[in-house]
């Protein structure tokens, strides 16, 4: 049995169906899915020996071979907060960095620091995370024989990532463990507003330092709040604050996460009520193995924006009110039970291709490019599949469906997916050659971050 002294915290990782690029800009928004693969975190005390009581911090990602951590913490002068250290754990060993898990300790760590007066004592964290976050033939394996959490065999930099967005579901579960593991209740609660506000801005922050770069910020918004429109927040907000160890991190972060100060009030929107689906349907996304990706995406996609304004401008109001429309399908669908005529929620998703296909055209960006475009298309042509997109970014990656939520509907994508013709779809333009292509099993799910409960039967094998 596992002991109760754990904590267990578990994050959705995301498909942002509508929305992509637009949503990187406060005027628009991007219609994001929490899914049901998640990321948890699950923490405890170290067991130290002999009383012995190093200032450590071990997380492991069991799933993984050699996927294991160490960091020592101290607490830094002219209120720095807590930095961080990676240990060696022989003078042999090559540090193997995890920057998204030291990044999120320090910066928990340091708001926590700031919270209460006792010292922090050591812990031991594992993380696991759902099959669906990466494709192995272990996985498969384990996927039939129903376990939840599969042994991958391979190092963590060697797995094939389905593109789930598994950092912002690691940062966010991670920081919900670590507050709650070190905060009493009255301080933090994920059963309230304000603590799920705060976990989302100290989420955000640690998230953005760890990638080195501000981006929307939708998938840590989903992995807290779950499905919801999105709007994201100004990003001068996550601009020029200091370092863990720089003089007044700590205060400064604390302010930034308690929005004490008038200039650093989040102006997030998140709007759970826009997102409904209707009972009879349901999202699947299928992964497309590809042998490349497209660098660079983002930034030629703005770079077009930036150099024809006209063009781009029109284009974006044309898509987000596309976008909206289909979030109002969905919800007006939702509302009224009895109805399944599908013919507007149809319409919206074709609109929204024409729109994303103009978008890729005129930027020179393969965002739905022709491998992806036959596959929807011929994926579209199944009776019960009401249509799909690139999801996101787009590019070679994935594609996500919306489908009538039958298992004969599921079994008919399975079966064109299985037998595609993935070599006669080469694209023409210098594109990656694409590979196979697998059913993921993922559906959109309405929750964000939960505690989950520590003697639920899957965390058995791995927490020792
Ligand atoms: N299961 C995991 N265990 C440990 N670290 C993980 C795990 N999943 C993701 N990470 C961290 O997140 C990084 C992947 O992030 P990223 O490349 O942004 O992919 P994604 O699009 O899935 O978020 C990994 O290099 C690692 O630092
Ligand atoms: C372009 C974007 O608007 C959406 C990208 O969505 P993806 O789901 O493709 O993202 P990754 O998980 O980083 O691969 C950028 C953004 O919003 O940050």
């Amino acid at each position: 049995m596992v002991g109760t002294s754990i904590t267990a915290v578990s994050a959705p990782g995301k498909v942002l169906l509508a929305g992509g690029y637009l949503v990187l800009d406060r005027d628009f928004t991007g219609l994001v899915f929490g899914l049901d693969a998640r990321i948890h975190v699950c923490i405890e005390k170290l067991k130290t020996t002999n009383g012995v009581d190093l200032q450590e911090i071990i997380v492991k990602s069991p799933q993984f071979v050699g996927a294991v951590w160490e960091y020592g913490y101290r607490s830094t002068e002219n209120n720095g907060g807590v930095e961080v250290t990676q240990l060696r754990v022989s003078s042999q060993d090559k540090l193997l960095r995890n920057p998204f898990v030291e990044t999120t300790l320090s910066y928990a760590l340091t708001y926590i620091s700031t919270l209460t007066t006792g010292a922090i004592s050591p812990a031991s964290i594992t993380i696991l995370a759902d099959n669906s976050y990466y494709t192995t033939d272990s996985t498969l394996k384990d996927q039939s024989n129903n376990q939840k959490f599969s042994s991958f065999g391979v190092k963590l930099s060697e797995a094939h990532k389905t593109g789930l967005g598994s950092s912002a579901a690691l940062v966010s579960s991670l920081t919900g463990a670590l507050l709650l593991h070190y905060l009493p209740s009255d301080k933090f609660s994920l059963d309230n507003d304000l603590g799920k506000s705060r976990l989302h801005n100290l989420a955000q922050a640690a998230h953005c330092a760890a990638q080195g770069k501000v981006g929307s910020g939708f998938d840590v918004a989903s992995a807290v709040y779950g499905s919801c429109l999105y709007r994201r927040f100004s990003p001068s907000l996550l601009q020029n604050h200091g370092s863990p160890g720089s003089s007044n991190f700590a205060k400064d972060l604390k302010s930034l996460i308690e929005e004490t100060t008038a200039s650093h009030k989040w102006d997030t929107e998140i709007l759970k009520d826009a997102v409904k689906v209707p009972s009879g349907i349901r999202l699947i996304m299928c992964d497309v193995d590809c042998g490349s990706q497209t660098p660079g995406m983002v930034k030629k996609v703005l770079e077009w924006r930036k150099r024809e304004p006209d063009e781009a401008e029109m284009l974006w109001s044309q898509l987000h009110s596309k976008n909206e429309a289909l979030a109002a399908e969905l919800k007006r669908l939702a509302e009224e039970a009895e109805n399944t005529d599908y013919t507007k929620l149809k319409q919206a998703i074709t609109d929204i291709r024409i729109l994303i296909r103009d978008m890729s055209r005129l930027s020179d960006v393969p965002i739905e490019p022709t491998p992806q475009m036959a596959l929807l298309d011929a994926c579209s042509e199944i009776g019960g599949v009401i249509g799909g997109v690139v999801p996101g970014a787009g590019g070679y990656d994935a594609i996500a469906l919306l489908v009538e939520d039958k298992k004969s509907v599921i079994s008919n994508v399975q079966k064109l997916i299985s037998t595609w013709k993935v070599e006669a779809y080469k694209d023409g333009e210098g594109g990656p050659s694409i590979g196979k292509v697998s059913l993921l099993a993922v559906r959109e799910e309405m929750e964000g971050i939960r505690v989950e409960n520590v003697q639920d039967a899957s965390y058995e094998k791995w927490i020792v």
